[in-house]
């Protein structure tokens, strides 16, 4: 009976959805395996290798060799390895103790990522400390014909390495028959930012289809085509950038009508490719559905009706319509049934929108560039200002001198309190000698706000100039009666008279919030005493970071 069981009908949906997410990410959950057409041998003239004959062998294999197409044939160190110091010495211990080229160079942090070709892992270099993805082949080299299909994605990584949409290369080199890479360490990928962000705004969807634009259009200009463009393999930096990556499948497009091709993803397929017809107009058609899965949330078929419904230009208007009227042309003119329909990566580049955005950006970058120069010469004319307002303080002081309006202070002598505490004793006030004007010029020394920045004089000043300003300054907290305000370095350096031999007023600085706290204690034995504002000491370290930030 049971061998005659009728067969189970093909459970499949005959509506569009929204992308499923079942808590965690899994790169692979919607990824149908590639089908590979046939291995044809691909020239590899260029290749520079110290030993690319053989290297399926075991022993051959066992020693890590660089990978490298740049300056063709005559880059003569390419095949050595190890690129640097550290890995010299990783080069030599792993001949000993059996350590992979990649264990002895990178830590490994995470796994980034899986594809059909290869995992991708976060690693921390250990010659720079610096964090990193290398991409190791899942499959070993079966043959050379193979191998030289793989390496084809270094030569892709290298050529498209300097462009700002496209990912950053930084070598690649070849052990135990597997092929490792390392790029730059991308924040994640539009899939992993789709579903994490489910809603994207239409401004956003915009700025991505033009990033993604122009690092296409870098392939299409040297004849060549990605055939595997997907949410999956473009990258988002951390400055928002996206970034097409997985150059495994890029062609030229006369190659790949030779039957040299290999079909990407079929969710992002053009339909002309089941006819062989490869062209660039194909990766218009992947971009377009991709624009379309990312602007409407939506779960892209890999087979069935609905695969051909999509690409027989009937969109789903229940999803199409949430998006404006524009982007619908857009998405919709970019997945036309028609190959020669389809725009060009240029013609695409020159929509009225994506063109006043290019303006945007131009003027943004303009800007930002006068902005950082305005902030850098504001800030060089400020401390010029703070520098003409001290000297302009000391020549009054200078003059005041001279006329004998003013009295520099002596050492003042030490004091013993209620409490019973030795301190530093007042020094002998201005008021005593020349009635009237030396309280005047103490708030102005001690005390001056600049413009509308809580901020003082001395703060401005190194540190010689501040103690040399403090010595001429604010008398002691404690047992003092006409003080109303006070910086702190003035109250620190009279407090601190004990330390006189200390030249760093920074250092004094430290010692400021001991100060205070003894400060505090003799307030309270002291109730007359008026208290010293403490929130400028706090605004010391404010005005230093503010600058730092400036920088
Ligand atoms: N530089 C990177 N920074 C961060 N994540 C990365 C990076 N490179 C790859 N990944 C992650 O690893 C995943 C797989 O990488 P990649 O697409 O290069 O592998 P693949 O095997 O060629 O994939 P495919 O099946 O698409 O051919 C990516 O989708 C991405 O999530
Ligand atoms: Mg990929």
């Amino acid at each position: 009976m049971d061998k005659h069981r009728l067969p189970l009908p093909e459970m499949s949906d005959d509506k569009h959805r929204h992308k499923q997410f079942n808590g965690h990410f899994d790169s692979n959950r919607f990824r149908p395996p590639k089908y590979k057409t046939r291995y044809v041998a691909v020239e590899n003239n260029n290749l520079n290798r110290s030993q690319s004959s053989g290297s399926c062998s075991a022993n051959n294999s066992q020693i890590a060799h660089a990978i490298s197409f740049r300056g063709g044939s005559e880059c003569s160190d390419a095949g050595t390895l190890p690129v640097s110091p550290n890995a010299a010495a990783a080069s030599q211990s792993s001949m000993s103790c059996n350590k992979s080229h990649f264990e002895e160079c990178f830590e490994r942090l995470a796994k980034l990522g899986e594809g059909s070709f290869g995992e991708v892992f976060q690693v921390r270099d250990r010659s720079d400390s610096r964090l990193y993805a290398v991409k190791i082949s899942k499959q070993l080299f079966r043959g050379e014909q193979y191998r030289a299909e793989r390496l084809e994605e270094v030569r892709r990584y290298e050529e498209f390495s300097g462009h700002e949409n496209c990912i950053r290369f930084i070598r690649a080199w070849e052990q135990y028959d597997r092929l490792f890479m390392q790029m730059e360490l991308c924040r994640e990928s539009l899939e992993q930012y789709l579903y994490r962000c489910r809603h994207i705004p239409e401004e956003r969807i915009w700025h991505i289809l033009l990033d993604l634009l122009r690092g296409l259009k870098s392939l299409h200009d040297r004849n060549l085509i990605h055939l595997d463009i997907k949410l999956d393999n473009v990258l988002i930096d951390d400055d928002d950038t996206c970034k097409l990556a997985d150059f495994g499948l890029v062609i030229d497009v006369d190659k790949a009508n030779n039957h040299q091709a290999t079909e990407g993803d079929s969710r992002y397929m053009a339909p002309e490719i089941l006819q062989g017809q490869f062209s660039k107009a194909a990766d218009i058609f992947s971009l377009g559905i991709a624009m379309l899965e990312l602007a409407c949330y939506m779960d892209l078929p890999s087979n069935g009706p609905l695969w051909h419904e999509l690409r027989q230009g009937k969109l789903p208007e229940e999803f199409i319509n949430t998006i404006s009227v524009e982007l619908q042309q857009v998405i919709k003119c970019m997945m036309s049934p028609e190959p020669r329909l389809r725009p060009t990566t240029e013609q695409l580049l020159s929509h009225p929108r994506l063109q006043r955005m290019q303006k945007e950006e131009k003027s943004m970058v303009t800007l930002k560039l006068l902005s950082k120069c305005f902030r850098r010469s504001r800030r060089a004319l400020w401390m010029k200002m703070c520098n003409l307002k001290t000297t302009a303080y000391r020549c009054l002081f200078y003059i005041l001198e001279i006329l004998h309006l003013y009295k520099p202070l002596t050492a003042p002598k030490s004091a013993t309190y209620g409490n019973g505490n030795a301190v530093a004793a007042a020094p002998a006030s201005p008021s005593a000698t020349v009635p009237g004007v030396p309280r005047v010029e103490f708030q102005l020394v001690g005390s001056t706000p600049i413009g509308n920045r809580d901020c003082y004089v001395s703060d401005f000043l190194l540190a010689m100039d501040t103690l040399e300003l403090s010595q001429q300054g604010t008398p002691t907290a404690c047992g003092r009666e006409n003080l109303v305000n006070s910086t702190p370095l003035n109250h620190n350096h009279n407090k601190s008279n004990r330390q006189r031999g200390s030249s760093s007023a920074r250092k004094s600085q430290a010692e400021n919030s001991n100060l205070l706290a003894k400060d505090a204690s003799c307030s309270r034995a002291n109730a007359s005493t008026p208290k010293v504002l403490e929130t400028s000491s706090f605004r010391r370290i404010r005005l230093f970071t503010l600058d730092s930030d400036e920088e």
